[in-house]
Order: structure tokens, then C-alpha cells, then sequence
């Protein structure tokens, strides 16, 4: 058996492989910027023949700069943007519209009425999910209303989360993988299958669904150019990868991921735990055919995507990085507080009615107050699905594990440890959700015997220790979340 693992990451923003070894270590990388579409106000699309075709050529540049052929990958691990939906022709495996992505708004008519006829928790049971545009089943049923109900009901199109798409273009084979299922709104929690009376209610055919499997599982080789029988052998939605490559194992452990939005993930075990604080209940992983692992989940839409914008649309920035060197030029926000609610607020408030707002604008307040600002609507955003995690789980957070691209900004670290109140630790491998897709298919291929073997991997590089309490400034923050809600009508 060959010691490298190939983890395709297919992010909001970027695709990327990378190839690790055997003791989880990165051997090589390669990644490519995705373009992001923005038709009208609140719609978000990419290109899904973009996905694949960055996908394959990160993969075909990390082996290749790893110094390796195909013949030397024990397997390709998928992880991905979860919710965005991609319908394909079966026929010519091209896909019939761009991929409605995740915080895409399109469906906030269509999601209304379902709420006004059942509440918007009435799909919870089923489900974990609070009726909300981020999820997938209303995108799809948007998409077939564009004329493409007749093919879809006659079999002729496919359709999926992006992992379902990738396992398609690379080995021919319409899957998808058990925790990506679980944020279609389509799944039931319980038997882990499409439920019919959802399918029904939301107006999606079965023909139209990939078959759902485990996280943990060889799909079938790679029939793909230049990767001809690697085992495509483990996939997990981007956010349950990063908990996978934290090794949040047992009940109680958990994450936070700072990418385009950020997610703060706990493992509840084998059985799945409601929420009454407004936090999602969702697949963690499924390992072949054990039992299920869930997860208690707030997913906040918009944390490092308010750092582009102020970089693209305000330009108050030329790079991402240089933020943090503004916001540090300054003590304070200056009274300022940004609700980035772009797509309305998710967790724990679930409005889609709410859109951003900057408040407490004086003279005083500077672009660098505004950058200080917009770091810490990250950190004020997790504390809330913290408390959250608190109420649903009884879980009071003795330290927080971090990854994402966000982690890089000390400042940021530093202030959500603050604004938390415990330590903020960030392990050596920051690519902890690519490192979650090579450990599922490192086990899948029985390159590592079983997940106790991973937990040796994991360690720390940096951690961050409250110095400044803030709990203070809270009320201040929830006061600018309620001015943001009720703007659409
Ligand atoms: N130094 C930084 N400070 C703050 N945010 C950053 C920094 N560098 C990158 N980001 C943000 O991190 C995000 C990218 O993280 P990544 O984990 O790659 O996201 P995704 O997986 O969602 O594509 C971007 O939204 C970017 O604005
Ligand atoms: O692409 P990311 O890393 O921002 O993750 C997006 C999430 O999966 C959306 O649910």
C-alpha cells in the first residue's frame, strides 16, 4: 500500500488538493481561485464546469508536484462546500446551470411560503434544519421551476451537493456522501435516506437524487484523466471534515472553522440532539456501516467573506492580510459594530429578513476603526453560537479549536479569545478540512487502522489566552444584530 492521500478541498472561494502522508503531514499543494457570480442582489453562483475542471488540474498539479503518478495515491479524499447544488445532464455529464451556491437568497419566496404553511421550524424533526434559503432542497426545486421539472421527472438530469458532482466527473457514479445529504433538507436524520414526505412538500423527484452512502467508503476508481484508478474512497462537507481532521472523535469536542462564513461544530455522539437554541443538528460522519455520529452546528453565513468585501467592493483594502495591520493601528472599534447579515442572519437567529448594518457611526470612527470592526463581527458572531452550544448541549467551552483561512490574523485570535473568554488554540496542520477528506479516505483504503491512530497527528502551534474580558461590549453587539433584522419586508 502506497502512503500518500490526495484531499480535494472544494471551497466557497478556492480548490485545492492537497497530498499528505501517512502521519498526516502536507507533502504538496496546488490551488486555484474560483470566480464567484453575482447576477442580481442576494444571488450567488459558480460555474460548476469551473469546479471540476480546477478540481482536476489541482489534483493532477499536487500529485504531480508531490513528485508522484497515480499509480502512487492510496486514495482521494473529497470534501466541499456543502448546500450549493449543481443539476447535470446524464446524457452528456455537463451541467444545465450554473451551481446555486449556499448563500444564495433566490429562494426566499418559495422558503416563506413553505414556512407560512407549517412554521419555520416544521421540517426540524426530519431534518435539524430550520427552514432557511441556505439549504438545498429549495435551491433545486428553484432550479426545476426554470423549466427543467419534465427532463428531471423523466430521469434525464442528476443532481447534487458539489461532492456528489466531483465523485460523478471522477469515476462515472451518481453518489453522494451521508453528511453533505444531511443540509439538503431532503434527508431524514433518522433513517438517513430521502424522505418522501419532504420530496413531496418541497417538490423535488427522487429520480432526480444521488444515492446516499457513508463518509467513510470507496466510491469506485478514478476513471478521470491522469488519475486512472485511484480510489475515490471518503468525502465530508467542508465543515465536518475540519471537525474529522481536529479528531473531535467523542462527544463534546469541537471546532470552529473560519473560511468565507464560519461554523462552530460539537460531536454529540451517536445519537442526534434537538436544538432549541436555533443551532442545526447535523450529520458528523458515518465510518462504513457503524453507526452514525452527529453534530450540533452554528453555521454564521458571512465572517472572511466581510473581509472581501471590504477589500472588493469597499476597497479599503488591498489584500486580506493587510487587515490586520489596520485594525491593530487602533485600540478599539471606536463604538463601531458591522452585522454582516449579506444572506440574513443564520444561527442562531435564522432571519432571512435581516441585511447588514454598520452602527454607532461617528466622525470619530476611521476605515482602520471599521476593519477593527469587521474582525470582530467574526468573533461576536461565534460567541453568540457559543452561548447557543451552551443552552442546547450544556457544554461550556473550556478552550475553542480553530482552523480556517481566517486563523492566519493574530488579531482576530486574539479577540475572539477575548470575546469568548477562553483560550483559542490553532493545531500545526491549519488545513484541518483537507487533512478530515485525507483521513476519510486514508481509512477507507485501510492506510490508518481506525481513528485512534489519527488522534496521535493532532497538534498545537499557537494558542491565544483571554487578556481583555469583553462581556461588557455584548449587549452593545445583540443591540446592532436587532438593527439589522426586519429590513426586508
Ligand atoms: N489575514 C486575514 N485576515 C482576515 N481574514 C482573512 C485573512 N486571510 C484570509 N482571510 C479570509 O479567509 C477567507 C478564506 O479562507 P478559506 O478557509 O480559504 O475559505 P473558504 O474555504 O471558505 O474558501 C476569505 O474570506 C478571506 O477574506
Ligand atoms: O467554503 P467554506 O469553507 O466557506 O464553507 C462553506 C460551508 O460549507 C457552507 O455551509
Amino acid at each position: 500500500m502506497t502512503e500518500f492521500v490526495a484531499a480535494i478541498d472544494q471551497g466557497t472561494t478556492s480548490t485545492r488538493c492537497i497530498v499528505f502522508d501517512a502521519h498526516g503531514s502536507i507533502v504538496a499543494t496546488a490551488q486555484k481561485e474560483l470566480t464567484q457570480h453575482f447576477p442580481r442582489p442576494g444571488w450567488v453562483e459558480h460555474d460548476a464546469s469551473d469546479i471540476w475542471r480546477d478540481a482536476h488540474e489541482v489534483t493532477r498539479a499536487a500529485i504531480g508536484e508531490a513528485g508522484l503518478t497515480a499509480r502512487d495515491v492510496a486514495a482521494i479524499g473529497i470534501t466541499n462546500q456543502r448546500e450549493t447544488v449543481v443539476v447535470w445532464d446524464r446524457r452528456t455529464g455537463e451541467p444545465v446551470h450554473r451551481a446555486v451556491v449556499w448563500q444564495d437568497t433566490r429562494s426566499g419566496e418559495l422558503v416563506a411560503g413553505l414556512a407560512a404553511e407549517g412554521g419555520q421550524d416544521r421540517f426540524r424533526e426530519a431534518t435539524g434544519l430550520p427552514l432557511a434559503t441556505y439549504f438545498s432542497g429549495p435551491k433545486v426545486r428553484w432550479l426545476l421551476d426554470q423549466g427543467l421539472r419534465e427532463r428531471a421527472e423523466r430521469g434525464e438530469l442528476a443532481c447534487g451537493t458539489v461532492d456528489s458532482w466531483l465523485i460523478y466527473k471522477l469515476t462515472g457514479r451518481h453518489l453522494t456522501d451521508v453528511t453533505n445529504a444531511s443540509r439538503t433538507m431532503l434527508m431524514n436524520l433518522s433513517t438517513l435516506d430521502w424522505d418522501d414526505a419532504l420530496l413531496d412538500a418541497i417538490g423535488v423527484p427522487r429520480a432526480l437524487l444521488p444515492e446516499i452512502r457513508p463518509s467513510v467508503e470507496i466510491y469506485g476508481e478514478a476513471i478521470a484523466e491522469g488519475l486512472e484508478g485511484i480510489p475515490v474512497a471518503g468525502a465530508l462537507g467542508d465543515q465536518q471534515a475540519a471537525l474529522f481532521g481536529q479528531t473531535c472523535f467523542a462527544p463534546g469536542e469541537g471546532k470552529n472553522t473560519y473560511g468565507t462564513g464560519s461554523f462552530l461544530l460539537l460531536n454529540t455522539g451517536t445519537e442526534p440532539v434537538a436544538s432549541t437554541a436555533g443551532l442545526v443538528t447535523t450529520l458528523a460522519y458515518r465510518i462504513g456501516d457503524r453507526d452514525p455520529v452527529y453534530a450540533l452546528e452554528g453555521s454564521i453565513a458571512i465572517t472572511g467573506a466581510l473581509v472581501q468585501w471590504l477589500r472588493d467592493n469597499l476597497g479599503i483594502i488591498c489584500s486580506a492580510d493587510e487587515i490586520e495591520e489596520l485594525a491593530a493601528s487602533v485600540d478599539d472599534t471606536g463604538g463601531c459594530y458591522v452585522v454582516p447579515a449579506f444572506s440574513g442572519l443564520y444561527a442562531p437567529h435564522w432571519r432571512s429578513d435581516a441585511r447588514g448594518v454598520i452602527c454607532g457611526l461617528t466622525r470619530y470612527v476611521t476605515k482602520a476603526h471599521l476593519a477593527r470592526a469587521v474582525l470582530e463581527a467574526t468573533c461576536w458572531q461565534t460567541r453568540e453560537v457559543a452561548e447557543a452550544m451552551r443552552q442546547d448541549a450544556g457544554v461550556e467551552l473550556s478552550s475553542l479549536k480553530v482552523d480556517g483561512g481566517m486563523t492566519v490574523n493574530s488579531l482576530l485570535m486574539q479577540l475572539q479569545a477575548d470575546i469568548l473568554g477562553v483560550p483559542v488554540i490553532r493545531p500545526a496542520v491549519a488545513e484541518t478540512t483537507a487533512l478530515g477528506a485525507a483521513y476519510a479516505g486514508g481509512l477507507a483504503v485501510g492506510l490508518w487502522p481506525d481513528v485512534d491512530a489519527l488522534r496521535a497527528h493532532w497538534r498545537e502551534d499557537a494558542a491565544w489566552r483571554p487578556e481583555r474580558s469583553r462581556d461588557g461590549d455584548y449587549g452593545q453587539w445583540l443591540k446592532a444584530v436587532e438593527r439589522s433584522t426586519g429590513w426586508i419586508d
